[in-house]
């Protein structure tokens, strides 16, 4: 006589679960033919180890791919019925097979098991939606980046041409009035800079808060306490070296962010874009220490943001001791940015070479 292991089972609309008591199942093979499904194995069951056997004739026909799983004390099958529906009992017979009990596990009646199906249809709709916020919440962010980095692009795009121009037409003479031809549109560009720190805090963009604030709050001390609040430095040669040095890397950079958007690229601008800074970013920082060296007589001598002392103290201190630390300040910023582009530029073309590989 075969051996028949204890067999437990529970039923959803689409699914019969069948439980086999069985440890350590070994050899197991299950046939199915339209409403009949054998099971063989050996293992350890009630009776010992040993070769045991069982065969159902189930209520209605079964769909021939039967998943099956065996685990250190048991054998899981899993049998997917031809038509969805709830049936009234498993087998054909109505007699119910002495081996066969319900896994109280598994088990749910028709209700609980409808209340299962509409929760998991539930789950996957709110999955859904929240997968639709989430797309929306990037699609919003990249319209956001994209003008973003247009408007900047336009903004230095017509600072270098212009300057560029008016070097070809003026020659020298086109040095000293940078200021005033220039300085509207580079404001406007500087305070909108701001930006990129909200961005880089927020996360809104993969970047590191530290040299965002450098590079921003860099410039901008520059642009508007160096040279826009001191009249004597707009028609200094040197604003044409600082506004040309900012815009020849970001009429670069800014399009390269653009094209990034939309995960493209385009060879050349990258190269560019994490290249031309090497010569670019000392040139620059040195251009603007000229510009804070220049303007130290000229705040020493109007006395414009010094602080003043009490009389037992002396009169006042002068803007330019703090722009003494500032230049300490610059080049401290410059070896932590110039590290930071660096390690951007290695993991840049480090990640490409390794995806072309
Ligand atoms: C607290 C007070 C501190 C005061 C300190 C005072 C010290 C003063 C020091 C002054 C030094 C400043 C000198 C400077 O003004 C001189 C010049 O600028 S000279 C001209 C040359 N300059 C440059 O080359 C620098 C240009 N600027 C920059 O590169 C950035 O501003 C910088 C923050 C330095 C580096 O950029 P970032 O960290 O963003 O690197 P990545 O470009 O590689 O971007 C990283 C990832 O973020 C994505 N990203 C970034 N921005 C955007 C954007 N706007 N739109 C879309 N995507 C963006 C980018 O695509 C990268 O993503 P992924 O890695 O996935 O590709």
């Amino acid at each position: 006589m075969p051996l028949t292991p204890l067999v437990y089972w529970a039923q959803r609309h689409g699914e019969i679960y069948l439980r086999v008591e069985l440890t350590d199942a070994q050899n197991i093979s299950i046939c199915v033919k339209e409403k009949l499904l054998q099971f063989r194995a050996q293992g350890h069951g009630a009776k010992g180890q040993n070769e045991y056997e069982f065969s159902l004739e189930f209520l209605s026909p079964i769909k021939p791919e039967v998943s099956h799983k065996s685990t250190q004390r048991q054998v899981n099958i899993t049998v997917h019925k031809e038509q969805r529906g709830w049936w009234e009992r498993l087998t054909a017979q109505e007699r119910k097979p002495v081996f066969l009990a319900p896994d109280f596990d598994r088990w749910l009646d028709e209700s609980d098991a409808e209340m299962e199906i509409r929760e998991k249809e539930e789950k996957r709709n709110r999955l859904k939606a929240s997968r639709h916020e989430e797309e929306g919440f990037v699609s919003l962010k990249t319209v956001y980046l994209f003008v973003y980095n247009l408007v900047q692009f336009l903004g230095f795009s017509w600072i270098f041409v212009n300057m560029t121009v008016r070097l070809f037409i003026f020659g020298q003479d086109s040095l000293y009035d940078t200021f005033h031809t220039i300085s509207d549109v580079m404001f406007f560009c500087q305070i909108l800079a701001a930006a990129e720190v909200i961005n880089a805090a927020f996360g809104v963009v993969r970047t590191g808060v530290i040299p965002t604030v450098i590079q921003v709050v860099g410039r901008n001390f520059v642009l508007f306490i160096i040279i826009g609040s001191l009249e004597e430095m707009h028609n200094q040669p040197v604003v044409f070296f600082v506004f040309y040095l900012w815009s020849s890397i970001e009429i670069f950079r800014y399009p390269f962010y653009m094209l990034g958007c939309f995960n493209t690229e385009w060879k050349t601008l990258t190269w560019l874009r994490y290249t031309i800074w090497i010569p670019l970013y000392p040139l620059g920082v040195l251009a603007e220490a000229v510009a804070v060296v220049q303007s130290i007589p000229i705040f020493d001598e109007t006395k414009l943001l010094s602080i003043p002392l009490p009389k037992a103290l002396g009169t006042s201190i002068s803007f330019s001791s703090f722009l003494y630390i500032y230049l300490v300040l610059m080049f401290l910023g410059l070896l932590i940015n110039f590290r930071h582009l660096y390690k951007q530029r290695k993991k840049r073309f480090r990640t490409k070479k390794r995806k072309a590989n």
